[in-house]
């Protein structure tokens, strides 16, 4: 009997990213035109710091006080190593998840990311319709530069998530969760460790804070209720007085007063679908999130932005899925560069991993176009997700698990590609 076995591939979709590294190839050797974004992710960051105007490359560049949490977050990366196996059946890789209820093309999601257009006039509009048309999820930011229902009429019937700064005003906050609601956002991310901006010297240091000019600001501005109360107040229009209109909106969403476990009771009972809890990095407030009766918890450290000091964000992953087992599905963020590191947080019991600067890299060096091209590059380039999961002897997201990563430490391992 023949033993070569005829594999049907079992998602024809999750192939359509597949032709990219063959396309940058076919395009530099027969018409000589080479990738406008590096495919390298240690020279990505640089290639954005020379196209991108200097206050935007240090806003998204930038982490909280000296960056040792950003380092920590690559250097947690570099002490995992991925044991790779042979002769197995990997030639058709099936990327796909399902993340409540939904199947979703790959096991990526776009982190959500604020005032994007001072990274790039295209914005969030340019991203969510990116997004869409990769099947990637689009999480939307509450500090965002497109209103909630501009982004939602660009993803048209891509995957979106609202993540929620979590006003004080809780009429404030219902008017959000009614609008996300009504527009087909399907999921809520709430960030829990940005109640107020940490200490970020990049900022601070050319006084950088765009929201402060309204830039940012357009879920407050376009929102109902936030207007009617601002007018009730000062007796104007928004447009009238951005100046206060802008300091109104921080002060609610960025109070510097975190929110305490009983209030999410409001969100619960407002919210009609699964809860995600953002910015989990303890056990303990992982089980706290069970009890608490959310469906899933994203471990993260936003990027290194927040806490200095903090542990590196995969360090955690191991113990919060322990902690929690099957109770509740853990994502995963912060310092994600390679489909590599989608890998490892896979294998060790990420569900979906989020990616934040990358593509925002991307989004400043060329826009959307840009933003795409780094994300196809993730997806399918060698040192990509779905090339690197074949090599590993992976067929498919299942079958990342722990036989196939070590903890290894090498002196000197480099730490590049913040
Ligand atoms: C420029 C920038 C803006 C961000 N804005 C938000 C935001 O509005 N809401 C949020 O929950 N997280 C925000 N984050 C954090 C990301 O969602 C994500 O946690 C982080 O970028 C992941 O780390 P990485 O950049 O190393 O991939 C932001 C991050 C960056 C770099
Ligand atoms: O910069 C950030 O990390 C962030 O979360 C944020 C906060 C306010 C406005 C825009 C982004």
């Amino acid at each position: 009997m023949s033993a070569i076995q005829k594999v049907q591939h079992p998602h024809p979709k999750s192939r359509k990213y597949g032709a990219y590294q063959s396309e940058i190839y076919a395009n530099g050797m027969f018409r000589n035109i080479m990738p406008t974004v590096t495919t390298d992710p240690n020279k990505l960051e640089e290639q954005a710091k020379q196209c991108m105007s200097k206050k935007g490359y240090n806003y998204v560049g930038g982490g909280a006080g000296e960056r040792a949490t950003m380092d920590a977050n690559r250097l947690a990366f570099r002490q995992w190593k991925l044991v790779p196996r042979m002769l197995r059946q990997t030639t058709h890789r099936d990327l796909r998840v399902e993340l409540f209820g939904r199947t979703h093309d790959t096991p990526l999601l776009i982190a959500p990311i604020g005032v994007q257009v001072i990274f790039h006039e295209d914005k969030e509009t340019g991203i969510a319709d990116v997004a869409a048309e990769l099947g990637i999820p689009y999480i939307l930011s509450t500090a965002s530069s497109s209103t909630i229902e501009e982004v939602a009429q660009a993803s048209g019937d891509g995957a979106r998530w609202y993540q929620l700064y979590w006003p004080q005003d809780d009429e404030v906050t219902i008017s959000l969760l009614n609008r996300a609601q009504k527009a087909g956002f399907e999921v809520l991310v709430v960030t829990l460790d940005t109640w107020a901006l940490s200490w970020r010297p990049w900022d601070l240091d050319s006084a950088y804070v765009p929201f402060v000019k309204g830039i940012g600001d357009q879920t407050g501005f376009s929102d109902p209720v936030f207007r009617r109360k601002f007018k009730e107040k000062h007796g104007k229009e928004v447009e009238e007085d951005i100046h206060n209109a802008a300091l109104e909106w921080q002060s609610d969403v960025f109070s510097g007063a975190a929110h305490t476990w009983d209030q999410l009771e409001l969100l619960k009972k407002r919210w009609n679908g699964p809860i995600v809890l953002k910015g989990i990095q303890h056990p303990e407030d992982a089980l706290k999130a069970v009890e608490a009766g959310v469906q899933g918890i994203i471990c993260s450290n936003h990027g290194g932005r927040q806490l200095d000091g903090a542990v590196g964000s995969l360090e955690m992953l191991p113990e919060i899925v322990e902690a929690v087992g099957d109770k509740i599905t853990v994502l995963f963020d912060s310092g994600v560069r390679t489909g590599v590191d989608v890998i490892k947080a896979l294998a060790l019991g990420a569900k979906a991993v989020l990616v934040g600067r990358p593509w925002v890299y991307g989004l400043g060096i060329a826009g959307k176009a840009g933003a795409r091209d780094v994300l196809r590059g993730l997806l399918a380039a060698s040192n990509d997700l779905d090339q690197s999961m074949g090599l590993a002897g992976i067929q498919n997201v299942a079958g990342c698990d722990r036989s196939m990563i070590r903890r290894c430490h090498y002196p000197g391992d480099r730490n590049s590609s913040n």
